[in-house]
């Protein structure tokens, strides 16, 4: 993957003003199968966004199986891997992430959940994807169930039905960042590797985000504050970020997590997400039951179609909800 010099040298400028931290922050940990697991997935999600899942059902032999395929197709040679189509925004991509501009040092598969054409030619990753799927969008479900049942809200699938809608519009995303060799070293960065953005700082519009990756470090998260604090990886555990679909349901209870993956020098990573999306003609707006006394909407009225179509057309570090808030009276 070739990447122009200024392009890097304009990442690493970037990142010597953008230091990770290395706080004593503890990245908040769940684990599924304990009872007070709902009362620490709310708690997770107000104060960071974010948090660590175990105990989480998903066969240790589906995550190796779908490792291993989609490690297969990114050692494919370039055109081999151009025939899941140009991301449009489906299919695979280099280097550049959505239409307007940003770069990164990733090469990735962007696919629908549903019956995607991409994989056609494809046919074992596309059987170890869609038995991946399976069991982490379970896992999600169950997930966002607890959620519920933490906010004290009913029914309690009134989030996960949106999951299991068969109109979901849900998206599953394979990342591969290659080894990066360091370009120009910064010294005490805190992250201990690379200084080149491998995906560039955002949040996910989605509900929530359900995120595993190999053993290699490089997400980082960025903290209410400002700082950034790097997650270690761990190969056997989900991580599960909010997004902003998620923050407007809970009228800004839940705050999406910004975040953000810089490369390492040495190892490659392999991270692969599912974006949980709701119907496209879905109304985003703040759970009624949420809603004390005369609490207002912080958010006009939209639809999840609406939301994603001014997201895709939005650079990944713009702040998209900013264009959904209603200004408040004074
Ligand atoms: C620059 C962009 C890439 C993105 C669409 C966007 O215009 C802004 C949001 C980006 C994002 C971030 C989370 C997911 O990786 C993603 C698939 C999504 O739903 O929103 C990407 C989009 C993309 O890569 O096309
Ligand atoms: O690759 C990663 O670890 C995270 C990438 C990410 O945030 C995204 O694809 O939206
Ligand atoms: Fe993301």
């Amino acid at each position: 993957m070739v990447v122009s010099k200024p392009a890097i040298e304009q990442f690493s400028s970037y990142l010597k003003n953008n230091k990770p931290t290395t706080l004593f922050t503890q990245i908040p940990l769940v684990d599924l199968s304990k009872p007070d697991s709902k009362h620490q997935i709310i708690k997770a999600c107000e104060e960071f966004g974010f948090f660590k899942v175990i105990n989480h059902g998903v066969p240790m032999e589906s995550i190796s199986m779908l490792e291993s395929e989609a490690t297969k197709f990114f050692s494919l040679p370039l055109c081999e891997k151009q025939k899941t189509g140009q991301p449009q925004p489906y299919g695979y991509g280099h280097k550049r992430i959505g239409i307007h501009g940003d770069v990164g040092w990733v090469e990735y598969l962007l696919l629908t959940t549903n019956q995607d054409p991409s994989l056609h030619s494809f046919q074992t990753f596309r059987v170890a994807l869609n038995n991946y799927m399976k069991s982490v969008k379970k896992m999600a479900c169950e997930i966002l169930e607890m959620m519920a049942d933490g906010l004290k809200i009913q029914p309690r699938n009134v989030l996960s039905k949106l999951l299991m809608d068969e109109e979901s519009d849900s998206v599953f995303r394979v990342n591969h960042y290659p080894p990066c060799p360091n370009v120009q070293p910064l010294s005490g960065n805190g992250n201990g590797n690379g200084d080149v953005i491998g995906f560039g700082e955002h949040t996910d519009p989605q509900i929530i985000s359900v995120l595993r990756s190999n053993n290699t470090s490089g997400l980082q998260i960025s903290l209410r504050e400002g700082s950034w604090i790097s997650v270690p990886p761990d190969q056997t555990s989900f991580f599960i970020n909010v997004g902003d679909s998620l923050q407007v349901m809970t009228n800004g209870r839940f705050k999406s997590v910004k975040h953000r993956v810089v490369t390492n020098s040495v190892k490659s990573r392999l991270s692969m997400i599912y974006f949980c999306g709701p119907p496209l003609s879905e109304k985003i707006a703040p759970l009624p039951s949420l809603m004390r006394g005369d609490q207002q909407s912080l958010y006009k009225e939209f639809t999840w179609f609406e939301y994603k179509k001014s997201a895709y057309n939005s650079r990944l570090a713009d702040n998209r909800l900013i264009h959904f808030e209603k200004i408040a009276a004074s």
